[in-house]
């Protein structure tokens, strides 16, 4: 039996009748084909990407896998419609906190039509995707202290600017109540989630030093997402407990073009800025340490 995703924080939802992705208890995401043959391009990506042997192994961990495309009953009620057939890559989490971030500073490419240029242009300059080379889609934050999970608002979302985005990035990582916006988000998680060897920010470098080379494949409009457990921090008692799993995915690739041989500038520069925010939050998180630290040490 298919259900609809709940922890989907951005794209196409499958709500009120409308079409969406659904997912099984199997641990399958199933993405419907969209219109204007996105969708068949989509599934063509990942079929080049699948069988690409110049993609790199390593390189591979940051993509659902792709289990082909499947006719199943479509959300909206119209009947059997095919759909990609992928990894639901938040399926091994209990309530896992999920952010979609959509990379590049331009969400439009060459030759697409006028209509969907002027679209694109006016989300891109309303948006963080013209300053900063990204912008946060959406995202959900499992509130361990209410026990729910809390969605930031779509609207709210797509007027941030880049103290908006700074903000968003902190308030992840954070374990003071996500809904009351009066409290300055204590990055809590932040060390766990964006820092060390298996955190958000090295798997990210990762992808960058790989984006730095690669010249396949151009990621247009295409998202980062983020994924971390922040109840196994919560719970840790030594060594052998759980991390926070954090981890990075790149999804939606319906706008995908052949690199031919050129850098993805769009993708790379945005990605670089993004990490300086992770780094910066890391940093700013380091120094608060060492002044609680040298208070101790003082005995203040
Ligand atoms: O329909 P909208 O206005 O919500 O736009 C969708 C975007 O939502 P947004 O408002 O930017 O959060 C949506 O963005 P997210 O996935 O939410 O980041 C996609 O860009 C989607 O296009 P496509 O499926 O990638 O071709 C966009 O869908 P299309 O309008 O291109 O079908
Ligand atoms: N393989 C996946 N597993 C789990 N969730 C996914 C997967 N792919 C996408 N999602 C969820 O669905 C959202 C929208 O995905 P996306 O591919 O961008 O759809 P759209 O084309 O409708 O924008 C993402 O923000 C994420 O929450």
């Amino acid at each position: 039996m298919l259900k609809v995703p709940e922890h989907q924080v951005a794209g196409h939802i499958a709500s009120d009748g409308k079409l969406g992705p659904l997912v099984d208890d199997q641990g399958r995401f199933f993405k419907p084909l969209q219109g204007d043959s996105r969708g068949e391009h989509e599934a063509k990506f990942y079929e080049s990407f699948t069988s690409n042997k110049k993609v790199p192994d390593h390189i591979r961990r940051y993509f659902p896998v792709y289990h082909g495309t499947q006719l199943v009953e479509a959300s909206d009620g119209s009947g059997k419609l095919p759909h990609l057939v992928l990894d639901d890559v938040v399926s091994g989490y209990s309530n896992p906190s999920v952010m979609d971030v959509k990379i590049g500073s331009r969400t439009w490419y060459p030759d697409v039509s006028e209509e969907y240029f002027k679209k694109c242009i006016k989300k891109d300059r309303q948006t963080t995707t013209v300053s900063l080379g990204f912008r946060v889609s959406g995202f959900k934050i499992f509130d361990h202290q209410e026990s729910s999970f809390w969605r930031a608002e779509k609207k709210l979302v797509l007027g941030y600017n880049a103290d908006g985005a700074r903000l968003a990035l902190r308030k992840f990582v954070s374990s003071n109540s996500p809904a009351d916006s009066n409290l300055t988000p204590n990055c809590a998680f932040a060390l766990e989630v964006y820092g060390g060897s298996n955190g958000i920010l090295a798997q990210l470098v990762e992808l960058k030093d790989w984006f730095e080379t690669q010249t396949l494949y151009h990621f247009n409009s295409c998202s980062i997402l983020m994924i971390y457990e922040n109840e196994s921090i919560l719970m840790k008692e030594g060594d052998d407990a759980p991390a926070a799993r954090a981890q990075v995915k790149l999804v939606d690739f319906a706008h995908v073009l052949d690199g031919n041989g050129v850098i993805d500038h769009n993708f790379l520069g945005g990605l670089c800025s993004f990490i300086k925010f992770i780094k910066d939050i890391l940093q700013s998180v380091d120094k608060r340490d060492e002044t609680d630290t040298s208070l101790l040490e003082n005995g203040r």
